[in-house]
């Protein structure tokens, strides 16, 4: 467990979407969504359980504010995860409005997820491939600190940044 918190890991899901975790500590997560239909979208401190399944197999767990449920295993020693991602409708329908600095809208995201439907709603899972693993430490605020951009992948596997 301690040589998983504190990972800075990237992957690319077999349908395409790239994806960014800084795992924090025991129970905080930050992350960055490179591409897909909520591309841009950032994260900060996000609560989840962590927990190891089986020795360096982990599985982390949430849910958010938009009332989407997530549960990721990662298998960082095979480069490999696995995700189940459960939208409710709305963000199906209406992925933009959750492309943002999500802790800057925490009021509209609690906003649309009334005012729009939760059902029914939209499973994804998929495999990914690790494809950047750089262990940052943990608690470092530094790790993701800005919006996501066009390039940015490539300057954090060069450790540009
Ligand atoms: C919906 C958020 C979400 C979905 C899949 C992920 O791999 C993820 O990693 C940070 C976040």
């Amino acid at each position: 467990m301690q040589d998983f918190i504190g990972m800075q890991l990237i992957y690319t899901y077999d349908n395409g979407w790239e994806y960014e975790i800084y795992i924090k500590n025991a129970n905080k997560i930050d992350y960055r969504i490179h591409s897909g239909i909520v591309g841009g979208r950032w994260v900060k401190n996000q609560t989840v359980n962590l927990i190891e399944l089986a020795p360096g197999i982990f599985k982390v767990v949430w849910t958010e504010p938009t009332g989407t449920d997530v549960s990721l295993d990662f298998m960082p020693n095979e480069n490999k995860t696995h995700g189940e991602i459960f939208f409710p409708k709305w963000v199906d329908e209406h992925p933009e409005i959750t492309v943002c600095y999500q802790n800057d809208y925490l009021e509209q995201m609690h906003e649309a997820r009334e005012k729009y439907s939760t059902y029914p709603k939209t499973v994804v899972s998929e495999f990914s491939t690790i494809t950047v693993k750089r262990q940052r430490g943990s608690n470092d605020e530094s790790v993701i600190n800005q919006a996501p951009y066009s390039g940015m992948v490539e300057d954090i596997r060069t450790k540009k940044i």
